[in-house]
């Protein structure tokens, strides 16, 4: 096996959100064992501690739909790399029958929190001239899911959101990449169906993505030359096309 390249040397910290499960915690650890200072934001303050403490990485305990509880980490480090990767699913009822309350969450959270914390990091990495911003989009931001019509229109926000901000970004050095999974073994869906529900129901039979190959899809772009801006990755298990209901059984 080749050795992995080296991450470009401007890049020495990385502050990455949802970092306490899934998809969160494996980028965490790639990037800490890539070697850089990793600032890790969470609300679970057990999995948190886990992490500063058995991981060396920084903590922030926070929501991250309470901008003001980033100034202070931001003040103290100089972020080049932010992975937006905070996310929830939480229904996946029909939208005519989906609790309106819902609407907000997905939305505050999956969509208008990445754009808060983006405006409040990109100021310094464009004045540094480098930088490297991840969002963890979805499948179902980029073509319809049953149950997430309004998960979907939060991921489909971020997509095109990416497009639009390398336009505004457009020789400033700073690179954006949307990494739009289908579905990964995560615990994304506890809240929408309980997790025993999701095994039966969505990752028994056939082999899942799991969120170490998110992670070293990050690691893929983020290590290649800095001119080089890997705009989107759309990845799927092999059985699964688009969508939950083209999952088909290819184990066991
Ligand atoms: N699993 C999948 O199939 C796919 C997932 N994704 C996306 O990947 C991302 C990560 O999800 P995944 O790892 O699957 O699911 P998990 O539920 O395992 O992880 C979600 C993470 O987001 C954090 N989080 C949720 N809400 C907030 C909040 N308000 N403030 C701070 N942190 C929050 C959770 O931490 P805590 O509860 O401690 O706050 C947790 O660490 C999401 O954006 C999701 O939409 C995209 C495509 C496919
Ligand atoms: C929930 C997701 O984001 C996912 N892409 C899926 O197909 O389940």
């Amino acid at each position: 096996m080749p050795e992995a390249a080296a991450l470009p040397a401007s890049y020495r910290c990385a502050l990455v959100t949802g970092a306490t499960s899934g998809i969160g915690k494996a980028i965490v650890l790639a990037l800490r064992d890539a070697g850089l200072q990793v600032i890790a934001v969470g609300r679970s303050r057990e999995a948190l501690q886990a992490l500063g403490q058995e991981q060396g990485v920084v903590t922030v305990e926070a929501d991250v739909r309470q901008a003001d509880a980033f100034a202070q980490v931001l003040s103290q480090y100089p972020v080049d790399v932010l992975v937006n990767n905070a996310g929830v699913l939480s229904s996946r009822a029909a939208f005519q029958d989906m609790d309106p309350a819902e609407i907000d969450t997905m939305l505050d959270i999956n969509l208008k929190a990445p754009l808060h914390l983006t405006r409040q990091v990109l100021p310094g990495m464009v004045q540094r001239g480098h930088g490297h911003l991840f969002f963890i989009g979805s499948s179902a931001g980029r073509a319809p899911h049953p149950g997430a019509a309004v998960y979907g229109s939060s991921k489909a926000g971020i997509s095109l959101f990416c497009d639009a901000l390398r336009c505004d970004l457009l020789g400033s050095g700073v690179r954006v990449t949307e990494i739009a999974p289908g579905r990964v073994q995560t615990q994304l869906y506890r809240t929408a169906m309980g997790m025993q529900a999701a095994g039966s129901e969505l990752y028994d039979g056939y082999a899942s993505i799991m969120p170490e190959d998110i992670a070293q899809l990050l690691l893929a772009a983020l290590r290649l030359p800095e001119q080089v801006d890997v705009s989107r990755l759309e990845v799927f298990p092999t059985a699964q096309a688009v969508g939950g209901a083209r999952m088909v059984k290819t184990l066991g």
